[in-house]
């Protein structure tokens, strides 16, 4: 199939009761497949089952196997099995008891519920804006070392069939996008939660900028804002879809939200065709990223 329709939960979890947020999600994903029964992907946000606080992660954090036995990767699996959907399982923090560290990671389902993908957050968000938001995420988590392009094979949509994840803060580095896009992925999702600092500044031009820079679709899924809590994280919310050509598909507002689209990837060859950059680059002048980095 060239088109593939997809739903971005945007949900309001991210509260202290992680149980809540587990059946919050499954509502709302049981809504969005009500509402829209052949969607093909769907898409959780940054730390869907847990608060975003860097003093919450150790209390939160779930160990990830192939097998999925902690909660949250159990509840995901069966998701995904059940509704036969592909299912980008947000973030949640995860514990390595190999190398005894917290990540921020995203986790990544088939239709039969196996684990197909696991992205641990490679850049963190460590900022300071005088009078806007000050976040250490390094102040508790790890980076993550590994650059990850999905093989989604068992889809019957191409555009499902390889994709590149990142997160949040892992989409203000090009590279990342550039990268997975070069190794043939044409589709980047990056479960996200930007602030009502950062969000007005560069949330759509960030999307945009990586749709155009690589003429392929983006998707960005936040946590609705938690109005009732102030002092919590205040969530930027807008989760988007942009096309090949940078325009926005589909984009949420504040509030809990299911955003709903459709992929077309024969849009990606036209753009490609009409604007030819992807075979104008000058490797002969600069390097070209994904040659450098050796993971082709
Ligand atoms: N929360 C993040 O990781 C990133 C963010 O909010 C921003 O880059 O701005």
């Amino acid at each position: 199939m060239n088109k593939a329709k997809v739903a971005l939960i945007q949900l309001l979890g991210s509260q202290a009761n992680k149980n809540a947020n587990l059946e919050r999600a499954q509502v709302l994903i049981k809504q969005a497949l009500l509402q829209q029964p052949d969607t093909k992907l769907v898409v959780l946000p940054e730390c869907f089952n847990s608060p975003y606080d860097v003093l919450k992660f150790q209390e939160y954090s779930e160990v990830i196997t192939p097998r999925n036995e902690s909660v949250t990767t159990k509840f995901l699996s069966g998701i995904a099995q059940r509704y036969r959907i592909t299912l980008i399982g947000g973030t949640i923090p995860e514990y390595d008891p190999q190398d005894g560290k917290l990540y921020n990671t995203c986790i990544v389902y088939d239709e039969r519920g196996q684990l197909i993908g696991k992205h641990r957050k490679m850049h963190l968000f460590d900022i300071n804006i005088p009078n806007g938001i000050e976040f250490q995420e390094s102040k508790t988590l790890s980076f993550g070392n590994a650059i990850t392009t999905v093989e989604n094979s068992s889809s019957d949509c191409k555009i499902l069939n390889k994709f590149g994840i990142g997160i949040c803060y892992d989409m203000r580095f090009p590279e990342l996008a550039m990268i997975n896009s070069r190794r043939g992925a044409k589709l980047m999702v990056y479960p996200s939660a930007f602030n009502t600092v950062t969000g007005p500044l560069h949330w759509d031009i960030l999307a945009k900028s990586r749709a155009i820079d690589n003429q392929i679709y983006i998707i960005l899924c936040s946590p609705a804002r938690d109005k009732s809590n102030p002092k919590n994280y205040q969530a930027y919310g807008h989760s988007i879809v942009v096309d090949p050509n940078g325009k926005v598909v589909s984009e949420a507002g504040e509030d809990e939200e299911i955003v709903f689209a459709e992929l077309d990837v024969d849009l990606i060859e036209v753009v490609r065709q009409s604007i030819p950059i992807t075979r104008q680059r000058r490797f002969d002048v600069y390097p070209d990223v994904s040659d450098l980095h050796g993971q082709k």
